[in-house]
């Protein structure tokens, strides 16, 4: 069930753009938003702003010299959000009346502010930028200013305004800020279209459901070498008489949101997949999980739940995750894995674009508060490589609370946060990019505190173009 990849399904909200921002005639195709009527079925015309305000921010270091970020609490504390170096640009989650400010590296003895970044009331802008070499109004300075950058700075400079123009006229034509940078390419993976709520796609794959599991000295570990484990047309499944009989799983994927898109799968994983999943995952060692980003440990907690990875070769059960998954997002399954010469050979790297599987747990009252999976690339890497996709796969029924939430979805009916409520083999996919290559910024989510009883959980992250660390 796979598809090539140079997938000519092709977003209709894709629209050719031409313009010139002082480095010659560019061409680019943008996502313009769905519309309202269409995407609600002509119930509804107008938009109902969510009630959330947060939203992603990036500061940009137009200068040749690092600086530190640093939020400014409520209290007027400063907290250590890392260093951004000459020319790159750091981003993360604020709110409407937030304070930044990029600093000198020795700030807490100097006290000098290079910038003070009041983040906007009104919740429309999301980048700001750093750039002492542009003197307003007077061109003799920004030349000198200009003259004393070297040649690899002044390109590195040049390219963060070329960015700052295009992102400019970006929003001018598709009213949304640009949170990656100019030019990266359009996402390379499939995306599933979500033209309407409750609309549906139907999508099959050979990996059928597990009814029963082989004992532990049959599974083992995958070590098939790459083309090896490729399975033809006609090749079976692995431990066919395990799973449920007939050639096909049919699974349908359902959109409950267009902007972000969001889609449930009702039944993904089978009973006994799930009760061999979180047996492993109770028998592994499941560690406090820590937000990798570094910065100050005096930040609020934002997750207060336990995990732990596991690879797709750790037994056939994983695996079929994986290829299951791979049918699930219509990305072909060697691309989950390392490959040999011969699989795809002019993609950017041989490795898995596929993480491996997250397992969390939740405790009552445990939850993790709005954030973006995407993560930002580095602002000299061509490809601009973050987390493309997620798949959340529940691994029970959850008592009371533990939903997922999408607390900036786009209706016409409430400004409340839309919730995806955890079930046993149910699945949830959202896309953290969009069709012209833009990160989603309303892709924000948060798991909600469990009320009552516990949560196990799955994410799958998938890469666009590739896993570059
Ligand atoms: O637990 C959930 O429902 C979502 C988890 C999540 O967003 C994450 O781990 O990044
Ligand atoms: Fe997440």
């Amino acid at each position: 069930a796979s598809v090539p990849v140079d997938d000519d399904r092709k977003d209709p909200n894709l629209q050719e753009i031409s313009f010139d921002l002082g480095f010659g005639e560019e061409n680019f195709e943008v996502f313009m938003d769905p519309d309202i009527q269409a995407f609600s079925q002509g119930k509804h015309d107008k938009i109902v702003k969510p009630h959330m305000k947060g939203h992603a921010v990036k500061f940009f270091n137009m200068s040749p010299y690092s600086v530190k970020l640093f939020w400014i609490s409520d209290s007027n504390e400063p907290m250590d959000m890392g260093v951004c170096k000459p020319f790159h640009s750091v981003g993360t989650a604020s709110f409407p009346g937030h304070n930044f400010i990029f600093a000198p590296l020795d700030y807490m003895q100097s006290k000098v502010v290079y910038q003070h970044f009041p983040i906007d009331k009104t919740g429309t802008n999301a980048l700001y930028y750093y750039d002492p070499i542009h003197v307003p109004g007077n061109e003799e300075r920004t030349k000198k200013n200009l003259a004393r950058l070297t040649l690899s700075e002044y390109e590195k400079y040049n390219k963060m305004v070329r960015n700052r123009k295009f992102a400019e006229h970006y929003k001018k034509v598709t009213g949304r800020e640009y949170l990656t940078m100019y030019p990266r390419p359009k996402p390379r993976h499939f995306m599933w279209p979500a033209d309407y709520i409750n609309q549906t796609h139907w999508v099959t794959s050979r990996e059928t459901f597990f009814k029963n599991i082989p004992e532990d000295n049959l599974l083992g570990t995958i070590r098939e070498k790459p083309l090896e484990r490729k399975l033809k047309e006609d090749d079976p499944v692995a431990f066919s008489d395990y799973r449920e009989p007939g050639d096909h799983l049919n699974m349908t994927i359902r959109v409950v949101s267009v902007r972000p898109r969001v889609y449930e799968i009702d039944s993904f994983l089978s009973e006994q997949e799930v009760d061999h999943i979180v047996a492993y995952a109770q028998s592994a060692n499941l560690k406090l999980s820590t937000v990798g980003q570094g910065g100050d440990s005096k930040k609020a907690k934002v997750r207060t739940s336990y995990n732990t990875w596991v690879g797709r070769e750790t037994n056939q059960i994983f695996d079929t995750v994986y290829r299951r998954a791979a049918d699930l997002l219509q990305i072909d399954e060697s691309l989950f894995r390392d490959r040999d010469a011969t699989e795809f050979p002019d993609w950017p790297n041989k490795r898995s674009i596929g993480e491996q599987l997250q397992l969390v747990h939740y405790n009552e009252k445990q939850e993790y508060t709005a954030h973006h999976d995407f993560g930002y690339a580095d602002v000299d890497n061509k490809l601009q490589p973050a987390r493309f996709a997620t798949l959340l796969l529940y691994l029970n029924d959850v008592e009371e609370g533990g939903e997922t939430s999408f607390p900036r979805w786009h209706n016409g009916e409430t400004g409340k946060e839309l919730l995806t409520k955890p079930k046993k083999g149910k699945a949830a996919l959202f896309y953290s990019f969009l069709p012209d290559g833009n990160l989603d910024d309303y892709s924000q989510h948060a798991a909600k505190p469990v009320l009552k009883g516990e949560k196990y959980l799955i994410n799958l992250w998938v890469r666009d173009p590739i896993k570059d660390f």
